[in-house]
């Protein structure tokens, strides 16, 4: 075994804190810190799971280790009897060392959709084969002409009363299905969003559960044109795919009826709300959460340790080049994405809970919250994605010409991260979602309903109105995490109330509603992200009260401090603006920045060692445990297929040749 770098062991030493702590406050307890990893050593350990280097291999081999490794996965899931869906998520990222993978639609959209969605008796026909595989799924929503704007989506499924089946139909070029995760190879069954038609009538989308593929031969059935779309940026081991149905029959139990149902005779009872049929996406935007978290915080542990592993250039002549962890600027560039990816662990929590919590209603039939669960998860979603998608790449720059190279792991996490704000809804359109729940809530409130949750800010613009900026007193303690929150809820009822003035004035031009929104989407999404912004910092200082451990409690202190304040810098205007600052508190806060940096140096490696992610998923030369970067790296390269023969093939084919004519 090679030593460990001195550097990274110095660094652990001169932590303030026990990162075991930490670590079993993020998983929740300590005994889920062992479960998870206990889960976790049963896939390193396994020789099914031995991982190649899918960047020495070519997308086929890459789809097709996926799949093998999927098959397996699920045979040891089953004999391990790990049936908690928290838990297959250990398991599968493990396996899949966090890439994307075939059966995601399965697993997260096709037995999600069916569990929400379909009726007892549908759920007992479908549910077991789709649970043992025999069914493996996707959901095909996305159609070549339209992603974001699904009402206009062209599939069609009409109702034939006289054989009570559904006939589906892709009539245009336009109305293809695009983009499904495990369309294009792996799957035999899709839930397809279509137009319903019954006798004579159109009623909007609704989900139905299609076959594609003969389930003994796995040939596409008639009627169905399918396959991959082909090399994207990353995503390599997912088989997205396409789908064309001509005059594709299905039995009318096909249509998920748990809301919305079509009796045999093709009449049609309504859902109580059409917004169900969109609820796999609100659940899936609010794992993203998490995965926010969990992408920024795997970037910010190898930068990290590798900053703190690299010497270079000179701070005072003479000395010895330092580690690069000691410039100010590189402090500068990853401790508040540090503090961020902590901040956004908290958010995914509470999102998942969330989640739970107003699914739980729904079931029992009361819908009242879902419009604050849907924007909370399309704002918190596009919020937090933008953040940790900039902050991977700011990650991947700190690492220099290294972060460059596929061994570092920051390109995969890059290049598998970055979809998240296109996918389950392009972030600007769920901002601009949030905007429309917020500005619903502004004029609520000023009707003088009584708001709660969230948005219960806005019941105080009344308070906040009549002050003009110049005379309200500066509100900022910028030691004070307390008041830090403060100042962002009121960023944010100031932001919302600058949207909704927005839109007044536009429709006093006498533009139409659709037109004014249009006119004020810049300042509709400045006001969704002010509400997550505060959302964030007030979820992070509320996480800091449940923490009983002293050291622990100080050193996420700080972090939240400088979270809160880093974003005020980023958006001083604002607050400027807003009369919530003044321009001599906005140097004060650099100066306390750069105090905070200093105070989080010496546990900056603690502090992303405490995420604990074992090497085999960080899965990179720069981010490794030892800090032993160099070897390995050297060790990596030598194994690049171009370093098979010592000397190229292409050598003998082109150079040589053309030596001998020159
Ligand atoms: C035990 C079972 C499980 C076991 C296994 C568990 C193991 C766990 C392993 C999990 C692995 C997981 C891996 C997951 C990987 C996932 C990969 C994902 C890959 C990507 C997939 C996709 O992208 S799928 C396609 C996603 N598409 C979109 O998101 C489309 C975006 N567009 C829209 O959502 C909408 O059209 C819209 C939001 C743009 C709406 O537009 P608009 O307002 O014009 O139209 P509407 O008339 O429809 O809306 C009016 C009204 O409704 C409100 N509303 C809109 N959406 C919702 C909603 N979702 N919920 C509630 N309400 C909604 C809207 O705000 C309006 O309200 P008003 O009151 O009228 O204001
Ligand atoms: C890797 C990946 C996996 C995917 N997997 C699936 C899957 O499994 N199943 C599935 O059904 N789909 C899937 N999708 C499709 C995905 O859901 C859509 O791409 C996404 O919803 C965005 O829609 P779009 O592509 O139509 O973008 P567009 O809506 O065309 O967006 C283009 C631009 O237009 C802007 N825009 C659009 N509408 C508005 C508006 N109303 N106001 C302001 N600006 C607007 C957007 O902000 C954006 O800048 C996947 C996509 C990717 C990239």
């Amino acid at each position: 075994l090679a030593a460990m770098n001195p550097d990274i062991c110095r660094e652990r030493e001169n932590a303030t804190f026990n990162t075991e702590t930490l670590t079993n406050m993020l998983d929740g307890s300590a005994e889920k810190t062992r479960r998870r990893r206990e889960i976790e050593s049963l896939v390193i350990n396994d020789p099914d799971f031995q991982h190649d280097d899918p960047n020495f291999m070519s997308r086929s081999e890459r789809y097709d280790a996926a799949v093998k490794k999927s098959s397996q996965m699920i045979m040891k899931l089953r004999d391990y009897g790990i049936s908690d869906p928290e838990e297959i998520y250990f398991y599968k990222r493990c396996v899949h060392r966090g890439f994307s993978e075939p059966l995601d639609l399965h697993l997260g959209m096709f037995l999600t959709t069916l569990l929400n969605q379909a009726s007892p008796t549908q759920l007992d026909t479908f549910f077991t084969p789709a649970w043992n595989l025999e069914i493996v799924g996707t959901y095909a929503q996305t159609e070549l002409g339209h992603g974001t704007h699904i009402r206009k989506l062209e599939t069609t499924a009409t109702y034939d009363p006289s054989t009570q089946e559904f006939v589906l139909n892709c009539p245009t070029v336009s109305s293809i299905k695009w983009w499904p995760g495990g369309l294009g190879k792996t799957s035999n069954h899709a839930i397809v969003l279509a137009q319903l038609y019954t006798l004579g009538k159109c009623h909007g989308l609704h989900a139905f559960i299609v076959p594609i593929r003969c389930m003994k031969t796995h040939q596409p059935l008639p009627g169905v044109t399918v396959g991959d779309i082909g090399p994207k940026f990353g995503f390599e081991e997912v088989d997205n795919g396409y789908l064309k149905l001509e005059n594709v029959r299905i039995p009318r139990e096909n249509m998920l009826m748990k809301y919305a149902q079509v009796e045999p005779d093709g009449s049609y009872l309504k859902p109580p709300s059409d917004k169900l049929t969109y609820g796999t996406m609100v659940f899936i935007r609010a794992m993203i959460v998490g995965e926010s978290a969990r992408a920024l915080s795997k970037s910010c542990t190898i930068a990290i340790r590798y900053s703190a592993v690299r010497h270079q250039s000179e701070l005072r002549p003479g000395e010895p080049e330092p580690q690069i962890l000691d410039y100010q600027a590189q402090q500068y560039k990853l401790f508040p994405l540090l503090a961020a990816a902590y901040a956004f662990t908290f958010v995914g929590q509470y999102m998942s809970d969330t989640y739970h919590r107003i699914t739980g209603h729904i079931n029992q039939g009361d819908f009242s919250q879902l419009p604050e669960l849907h924007a909370l998860a399309a704002g918190l979603k596009a919020f937090t994605t933008w953040t940790a998608n900039a902050g991977i790449e700011v990650c991947r720059m700190a690492c220099g010409g290294h972060g460059y190279l596929c061994c570092s792991g920051l390109p995969d996490i890059y290049v598998t991260f970055t979809p998240t704000c296109t996918y389950e809804g392009e972030n600007t359109v769920m901002m601009l979602q949030t905007a429309r729940f917020l500005v619903k809530c502004y004029r609520q409130a000023r009707e003088g309903q009584q708001l709660s949750g969230t948005v219960s800010y806005l019941n105080e613009q009344q308070r906040l109105q009549p002050q003009p900026v110049s005379s309200r007193p500066t509100v900022v303690n910028i030691n004070d995490l307390a008041s830090l929150v403060e100042a962002y809820k009121l960023r944010a009822a100031k932001l919302v109330e600058v949207a909704a003035k927005s839109l007044q004035g536009e429709l006093q031009r006498s533009i139409s509603q659709e037109d004014a929104w249009n006119n004020s989407s810049i300042e509709l999404v400045r006001a969704s992200d002010a509400h997550c912004h505060y959302v964030v910092v007030e979820l992070f200082a509320a996480k800091l009260s449940e923490i009983s451990d002293t050291a622990v409690h100080s050193v996420l202190n700080t972090l939240a401090l400088l979270y809160a304040l880093h974003g005020i810098t980023l958006n001083s205007g604002d607050f400027l603006q807003a009369g919530l600052l003044s321009v001599p508190q906005l140097s004060q806060i650099t100066q306390r920045i750069k105090a905070l940096l200093v105070e989080i140096r010496p546990n900056a490696v603690a502090l992303v060692d405490s995420f604990d992610y074992n090497d085999e998923m960080l899965n990179s030369v720069l981010g490794r445990y030892d800090g032993n970067v160099y070897e390995s790296m050297f060790e990596w390269a030598k194994r690049s297929p171009l370093n098979r023969t010592e000397v190229h093939e292409s050598y003998y084919k082109y150079m040589k040749p053309l030596r001998s004519k020159l």
